[in-house]
C-alpha cells in the first residue's frame, strides 16, 4: 500500500483526480492536500501527471547541464541584478568567504573551508512568450536538446500544477474549480534546476556554508522534485526553530505553499520555512573531509499574472477570520518584498 505520510509529512494518492471522475472522489483528494496545507505547508503528491520516465530525463539533463565545464555554462549568464531571473548562476561563495577570516591565522577549520566547494548553482527557465523575463540559452552545440526538453518539460509541469491547483480551489470551497486557472495562465512560472555540489561536512554544521538558507517562497505554489541525497527540512509546524526532515518520496511533487497563497487564503493555508543543509549520515562520504554527496533538485515556482489582483478568497473569510489584507496585485507584492529585503 502507498504511504500516507513521510517523516509526518502527508502523501496523498492523486490518482483518483481524473477529469470525470466523481465529485466525491475528487473533493476526498482535495480535502487531504487542504488538510496538509494548513497544517505542513507542505504534502507530498503522488501519481502526479509528471511521469517517472519524464523525471528521470529531466535529473539526467540537469545532470548534463552542471558537468559541462564552468565557461561553457557561463555562455548563458544570469543577468546581473534582480530585475530578470534567467540562466545560469555560478556557485555563491560569499558566506564561504566570510567565513574563513585571517589567512595567517593557521585555525584548522579555516584551512578545511578552504577546501570548501561551491554551495549551489542554478539555471532558472521560463516561459518561452514571456518577454518580461527572456529565457537565457546556451548555444545548441554546448548542450544539444536542451532547450527543447526544458521548454516541453516547463509546460508539462504546469499541466500538472493545473490540475493541483484545481484541487485546491475545491478543497479551500471555491465554486469553480477552474478558479485559479483565471489567473494562473502557466507564462509566469519558473523552473529552476538547483545542483548542490560536494561540500566537506564540517562547512554545514560550523554554518560556515549553507546549501539553502531558511526561507519561505513568495508565489502561489512550489512543486519541488528532489532526488534522493536528503538535506531538505521544513520548519515543525509545532515548535518554531525546529526543523524536520522531507525525505525523497521517489516521483513525488513535494508541494508547498508560497506567502502570496498564504495571504490569498487569509492564513488559512501555511508558508512554510524551509532549508537545505546536511544530508543525513548515512550520506556522507568518511573520507578525511567528511565530503557530503551532491545533491539535484527542480523547483517549479508558479505564480498568477502580474496583473492580477489578490483579494482574500470568500470562503477563507468569516465573523471569526475577518480579512486580514488589502488586495494587492502579484507584481506590487512583489516588489513589496523586494524593497522589504533591504
Ligand atoms: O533544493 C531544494 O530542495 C529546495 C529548493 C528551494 O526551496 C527553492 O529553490 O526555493
Ligand atoms: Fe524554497
Amino acid at each position: 500500500m502507498a504511504p500516507h505520510e513521510a517523516n509526518g509529512i502527508p502523501v496523498v494518492d492523486f490518482s483518483a483526480w481524473q477529469p470525470g471522475a466523481p465529485i466525491d472522489q475528487k473533493k476526498a483528494v482535495a480535502d487531504q492536500i487542504i488538510a496538509a496545507c494548513r497544517t505542513f505547508g507542505f504534502v507530498y503528491i503522488t501519481n502526479h501527471s509528471v511521469s517517472p520516465k519524464r523525471l528521470e530525463e529531466a535529473f539526467a539533463m540537469s545532470k548534463k547541464l552542471y558537468d559541462l565545464p564552468f565557461e561553457k555554462k557561463q555562455l548563458a549568464p544570469h543577468p546581473p541584478g534582480f530585475t530578470v531571473h534567467r540562466g545560469y548562476s555560478k556557485p555563491g561563495l560569499e558566506k564561504v568567504s566570510n567565513a574563513m577570516g585571517d589567512e595567517a591565522d593557521g585555525d584548522e577549520l579555516v584551512k578545511d573551508l578552504r577546501k570548501v566547494g561551491d554551495a549551489k548553482e542554478s539555471y532558472e527557465i521560463g516561459s518561452e512568450q514571456n518577454t518580461q523575463q527572456p529565457n537565457i540559452w546556451l548555444p545548441e552545440d554546448v548542450l544539444p536538446g536542451f532547450r527543447s526538453f526544458m521548454t516541453d518539460f516547463y509546460w508539462e509541469c504546469n499541466a500538472a500544477a493545473e490540475q493541483i491547483m484545481s484541487a485546491m480551489a475545491l478543497g479551500i470551497g471555491l465554486d469553480d474549480e477552474n478558479y485559479f486557472r483565471q489567473s494562473h495562465s502557466g507564462h509566469n512560472n519558473q523552473l529552476r534546476l538547483l545542483h548542490y555540489p560536494p561540500i566537506p561536512a564540517a562547512a554545514l554544521e560550523t554554518q560556515a556554508a549553507t546549501r539553502l538558507d531558511a526561507h519561505s517562497d513568495w508565489p502561489s505554489m512550489t512543486m519541488l522534485f528532489q532526488d534522493d541525497c536528503g538535506g531538505l527540512q521544513i520548519e515543525d509546524p509545532n515548535v518554531k526553530g525546529k526543523f524536520i526532515d522531507v525525505p525523497q518520496v521517489k516521483d513525488a511533487i513535494v508541494m508547498n505553499i508560497g506567502d502570496l497563497m498564504m495571504r490569498w487564503s487569509n492564513d488559512m493555508l501555511k508558508s512554510t520555512l524551509h532549508r537545505v543543509g546536511l544530508p543525513p549520515k548515512q550520506d556522507r562520504f568518511t573520507g578525511d573531509d567528511r565530503m557530503t554527496r551532491e545533491r539535484y533538485s527542480i523547483p517549479y515556482f508558479v505564480s498568477p499574472e502580474g496583473s492580477h489582483i489578490v483579494e482574500c478568497l470568500p470562503p477563507c473569510i468569516d465573523e471569526k477570520h475577518p480579512a486580514k489584507y488589502e488586495p494587492i496585485k502579484w507584481n506590487d507584492y512583489m516588489l513589496m518584498r523586494a524593497s522589504m529585503q533591504y
